[in-house]
């Protein structure tokens, strides 16, 4: 069995089974892919020693030659996922995926190698914090860990956007308002701190503001009553006592209910636009939006990255404000995936509604095909503490319940002194979760809605529904997708099926975009017109993987097969038994 690390020796054998290339035109054809071939024999042992790609040898006596080359075959493994493949077998693989925000407590490449060892599947660096050059650091730390460890992280940047909050000093990590204090919340640049004084970001701020409104610091921390309005300045008296955190948001309430929203700000602002650009400079795979508005904001940044060909980077948006509330569906159809970021929706609707809102943005995504990462505060007792509270466990379990695609860690792994030990919680939790429902047949309850308008579409989403029935009655071990563009891998996922779904693709940024997807194991590799060599080449590189075994049973999906033999699309349910 070959482990990371390992040179894997096939020699002739593998070739031999796939008669069908000529073996010199599979190396040596002017296109040289799906196999690429270095005659520094010496170069690629290296790399072999450092990768973990799979390396094979071959001895090209046999073809009247005497040297041996070693080949790089361009297979995208996910060291984590075989790990635990071999440990806790198909079924016992977690299907709810992980998300980390990396901050200065984890962002060393020894702490990053040990989130990803810990099950992390998408880094999320958030443009609030730190300068573009520490984000490039740890983006090309995170890449080398996937090139040379053979990890599968994908990398999220989340915007800043134009949210109202006090500017950082640089003071004090937190200051306490005393009930009856007065206050000043200013426009006015200062340098350091001064006493009772807050700066507020923008000039706007206090527009719309009256005297008798309410003053809510970090959607309840702490609460003051608008007593004096001076210039553009608010004098307030403290009526809630409580703590004002460095960058602590600031929101108005009048008889119950929020004013001043959005402050007339854009929702990209030029910072945004210029992190944006960064991102796609380094290669990222989402793009995380913050305060979404409707679903124009979404469709410009959309636009904006296919004028940049940039279109393989997928766009979230992130549901924090009463608005993109208002506008989910038309948010949720227009994104490629959403974030439920409770954090900021905690500030601008009652406390109370956050757990149907969760929910109800979570049905419709899995309605819509979207995935969803629920977010915010799940550990946020582990920031200090190495165990959580029974509470957060049981929040945790209720996102796994509701079948969201990914659950993310903020201040837990960015700031927290037990990053990695929450990771394992939420792993535990999750496992044990999806295991529940399993047991307890909840898919059954899954409704599904009719989604593709266009006869193929339907017939893609007709084929995924009833081979997810199928694995599910069958108890096959796993469902085989060979998939361009996601779609396929997606629509299985959907289902959410009880056997993993290991999605083939021959386009890295897919495999990178489907690492969110719940239950998705996504590879790469490079993939024929021909499906039958496909299926049997892939089944071979697993089974040499040691991911597989002979006697295995897997449901086989497939899309990708205009051939010379048969010219038209055609799509498969296949159930095969690895021999
Ligand atoms: N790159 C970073 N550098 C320093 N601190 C960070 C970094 N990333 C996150 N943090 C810290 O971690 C804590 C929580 O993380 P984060 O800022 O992601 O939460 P958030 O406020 O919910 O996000 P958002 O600003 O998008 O609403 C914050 O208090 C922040 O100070
Ligand atoms: C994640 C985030 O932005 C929030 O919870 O507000
Ligand atoms: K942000
Ligand atoms: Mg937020």
């Amino acid at each position: 069995m070959a482990v990371a690390g390992d040179m894997v020796r096939l020699s002739r054998q593998i070739f031999a089974k796939n008669p069908s290339v000529p073996l010199k035109k599979q190396f040596f054809g002017v296109s040289v892919r799906p196999w690429k071939i270095s005659p520094n024999v010496a170069k690629f042992r290296a790399r072999a020693t450092i990768g973990v790609r799979s390396m094979v040898q071959v001895d090209l006596e046999a073809q009247g030659s005497r040297s041996s080359v070693l080949l790089e075959e361009p297979f995208g493994f996910d060291v984590v996922f075989e790990g635990e493949l071999r440990e806790k077998g198909f079924m016992g693989l977690r299907k709810t995926k992980l998300v980390c925000t990396i901050g200065p407590a984890c962002s060393s490449m020894e702490e990053l190698e040990r989130l990803a060892l810990g099950g992390m599947n998408v880094a999320r660096l958030n443009m609030c914090h730190n300068s573009r050059e520490w984000h490039r650091d740890v983006i090309r730390n995170i890449k080398r860990l996937n090139e040379e460890k053979g990890f599968c992280i994908s990398l999220m940047v989340d915007t800043e956007g134009s949210q109202m909050n006090m500017v950082d000093h640089g003071g004090p990590s937190s200051v306490k308002a005393e009930d009856g204090s007065i206050w000043l919340f200013t426009t006015e640049n200062f340098e350091g701190s001064r006493p009772f004084t807050v700066q507020a970001k923008y000039e706007g701020f206090s527009e719309g503001i009256t005297v008798g409104d309410e003053l809510v610091i970090d959607g309840g921390m702490a609460s003051f009553e608008v007593i004096e309005k001076v210039g553009n300045d608010l004098r307030c008296r403290c009526t809630d006592p409580g703590l004002l955190l460095p960058r602590a948001k600031l929101s108005f309430w009048r008889d119950g209910k929020l004013v001043g929203k959005n402050f007339g700000l854009p929702t990209i602002s030029t910072k945004d636009w210029a992190d944006i650009e960064f991102g796609i400079s380094e290669g990222v795979d989402f793009i995380a939006v913050s305060f979404v508005k409707d679903a124009n904001d979404i469709k410009h940044l959309k636009n904006f990255l296919s004028t940049k060909s940039s279109d393989s980077i997928k766009v979230l948006a992130k549901i924090e404000s009463l608005e993109s509330l208002k506008n989910l569906e038309e948010i949720v159809e227009a994104s490629d995936g959403i974030m439920v970021a409770r954090g900021d929706l905690g500030v601008e609707i009652p406390l109370e509604e956050i757990p149907t809102v969760q929910e109800e943005i979570t049905r419709v995504c899995r309605q819509l095909n979207k995935p969803v990462i629920v977010a915010s505060q799940f550990l946020e007792s582990m920031i200090e503490y190495p165990t959580p509270t029974r509470a957060e466990v049981a929040d945790v379990s209720e996102a796994v319940r509701q079948y969201a695609d990914a659950l993310m860690l903020s201040g837990e792994s960015a700031i927290g002194s037990f990053g990695g030990k929450a990771l394992s919680v939420l792993q535990m939790a999750s496992s044990r979760m999806e295991l529940w429902s399993r047991e307890e047949n909840q898919q059954s309850l899954l409704s599904q809605f009719p989604l593709g308008e266009s006869l193929p579409e339907r017939i893609a989403e007709q084929i995924c529904n009833c081979a997810v029935e199928m694995a599910n009655n069958l108890g096959v071990d796993a469902i085989f997708v060979y998939t361009k563009h996601g779609d396929m891998a997606s629509l299985l996922s959907r289902n959410r099926p009880n056997p993993p779904i290991f999605a083939f693709t021959n386009k890295s940024s897919t495999r990178m975009v489907l690492n969110l997807q719940w239950g998705v194991i996504p590879l790469h590799v490079d993939l024929s017109d021909d499906m039958e060599a496909n299926i049997g080449k892939t089944f071979n590189l697993i089974k040499i993987r040691g991911m597989v075994k002979a006697g295995d049973v897997v449901l086989v999906v497939s899309d990708v097969i205009p051939t010379c033999a048969s010219p038209t699309v055609f799509q498969s349910i296949q159930v095969r038994t690895i021999v």
